[in-house]
């Protein structure tokens, strides 16, 4: 009964799902780490071969074992990402494995195999930190959606985020908060003083100023840091879907709640969770979060059970939080719930040096994954960037030198390999700077950019055209709209919030003209 039916497979080039992509590639920084190393355990054959064929043209590792002393062998070695278990094992049940699993590592995303998802067994193994359910038959994209997830989910709890505290800068694996300035340093000073108090956090600064990667490092050096860590989108997500996101779902609470859903909150009991544009959140999803961090109590949306939870939360919003209580768009008494303690991230426009460095960490960095032989940059291009004003922070500075590499001929980086804007030495603050697209993006046709970036020899071309055409869209739609981002995002069909996320992250600037009769 207990035959290894694979080990290791090997492994291939990947699409997940119909997604024509290779997993895990949205995130640069993935790259350097390494492959995701899958174990499926289950007593069922036909159950293991069909996650096989999920995973069978995947750039993953996959074990697969039909007993629970097998899988706890394995999972003991250390070096698993992600698990699939069988909820009915026969000489343990998956529950009960579930409690080792957690013993051994409770950062594992464990994903369950059951066919009762309405039973109480799946809130019993919530409790017992899994993080998803796949209900027989599998289906092999949500099996394939969930491990992604999952995945990434992992490495946020497990990349290290460390502080650059000499002038060593390392371009190795995990994530470094680059950056020596006073401002930054007094940042690291308030990580070091809050992360092990576990009260409520709030991170604030423009947007691509590094909120993600200082509320990950605050989990990472809390007491917590054994336990999960979970980030949601509050902008990125209708009321809906982040209620359910949120809070979870009884199974028919809505059209298309086909199952029971359970929330983030309830994942993260014990852990962490991190509510990235908390200033997004509708009002009424204000006071369901209030009334958690107060009563640490809630209900999955279409259900009456009152759930207990203890999850820390750090939340973080590039909005003035202060005005929109003004206008009644904030809730004040949640504002002082979750700001027991404030970080304020400067802009990078504010950071004297820190561009110096960190333009060299991106070159070293970027180079190394996208395997150019870059080593510098000129002194001419070095001025352009010094004295840009940055207002996508430092996720517009990665783009930048990212492009760059990109374009790049020789070892170092000179001025006409800088976007449009940066080359001619414009002032972005001024209202009057309009998205200038690259010259190799100038043509509207798709295939012309293609060709242009097979001729450069990218090996990103997938992520570049996408964000190619997705500048294009979001300009025309703003255009067509007068800049008006309420009509634009409406004709979308995205969030507002989503929209400024878009057009800060593109580096989307809205002209404004003002036209003399
Ligand atoms: N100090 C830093 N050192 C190195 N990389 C950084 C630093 N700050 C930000 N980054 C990188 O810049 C990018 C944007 O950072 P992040 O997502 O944390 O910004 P954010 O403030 O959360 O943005 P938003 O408000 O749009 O969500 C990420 O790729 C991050 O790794």
């Amino acid at each position: 009964m207990d035959t290894k039916l694979a080990t290791e497979s090997n492994p291939r080039n990947c699409t997940f799902g119909d997604r024509q992509k290779t997993p895990f590639a949205d995130n640069i920084f993935v790259k350097g780490g390494g492959m995701p190393k899958i174990l499926a355990i289950d007593d069922d054959r036909t159950v293991l071969r069909l996650i096989e064929k999920a995973f069978e043209d995947a750039d993953v590792n996959l074990t697969t074992v039909s007993t629970a002393e097998e899988g706890l062998s394995i999972l003991l070695e250390g070096d698993i990402d992600v698990c699939l278990l069988d909820i009915m094992l026969p000489e343990m049940n998956g529950l009960e494995l579930a409690k080792k699993i957690r013993a051994i590592d409770a950062r594992m995303p464990v994903i369950f195999i059951t066919s009762m998802d309405d039973s109480d067994t799946a809130i019993e193994a919530m409790k017992l930190g899994a993080y998803e359910f796949c209900t027989k038959p599998l289906d092999i994209t949500q099996v394939q959606d969930f491990v992604e997830r999952a995945f990434n989910t992992r490495r946020l709890m497990r990349a290290p985020v460390t502080i650059q505290e000499s002038s060593e800068i390392s371009v190795g694996e995990g994530d470094q908060l680059v950056g020596k300035s006073p401002q930054m340093v007094e940042v690291y000073k308030q990580i070091g003083r809050v992360a092990a108090q576990m009260v409520p956090v709030l991170i604030r600064g423009e947007s691509g100023t590094g909120k993600e990667l200082i509320a990950r490092a605050i989990y990472q050096h809390s007491q917590r840091n054994e336990e999960c860590y979970l980030a949601v989108n509050c902008a990125a997500l209708s009321e809906t879907l982040l209620e359910s996101e949120l809070f979870g779902h009884e199974k028919g609470a809505f059209t298309g709640a086909e199952r029971r859903h359970v929330g983030k909150f309830e994942q993260c009991n014990n852990g962490s969770i991190f509510l990235d544009e908390i200033g997004d959140m509708s009002p009424l999803l204000q006071s369901k979060v209030l009334r958690l961090l107060q009563e640490q109590k809630f209900e999955r949306v279409g259900g009456t059970k009152t759930i207990e939870t203890d999850a820390r939360i750090i939340s973080a919003t590039n909005r003035d939080l202060e005005a929109m209580i003004q206008e009644n768009e904030f809730r004040l008494d949640l504002y002082h719930r979750i700001n027991a303690f404030e970080i304020h991230l400067p802009p990078l426009r504010e950071r004297g040096e820190d561009i110096d460095l960190l333009i060299g960490f991106f070159i070293r960095r970027l180079s190394k994954q996208l395997g150019k032989n870059v080593e510098g940059i000129s002194p001419d291009a070095m001025e352009l960037l010094r004295g840009y004003q940055w207002p996508g922070n430092v996720r517009e500075l990665q783009g930048v030198i990212r492009h760059a590499l990109l374009m790049a001929t020789g070892p170092v980086i000179v001025p006409e390999n800088l976007r449009g804007e940066l080359q001619r030495g414009s002032d972005s603050t001024a209202a009057s700077v309009s998205f200038t697209p690259a010259a190799s993006e100038k043509s509207d046709g798709v295939e012309d950019f293609v060709q242009a970036r097979i001729d450069e020899g990218s090996s990103e071309i997938y992520a570049e055209t996408l964000e190619m055409m997705e500048r294009k869209l979001i300009t025309k739609i703003l255009s067509e709209t007068s800049g008006n981002q309420s009509q634009a995002a409406e004709m979308l069909g995205i969030t507002r919030g989503s929209l400024r996320n878009k057009i800060r992250s593109l580096g989307i600037v809205i002209e404004q003209v003002v036209s003399v009769d």
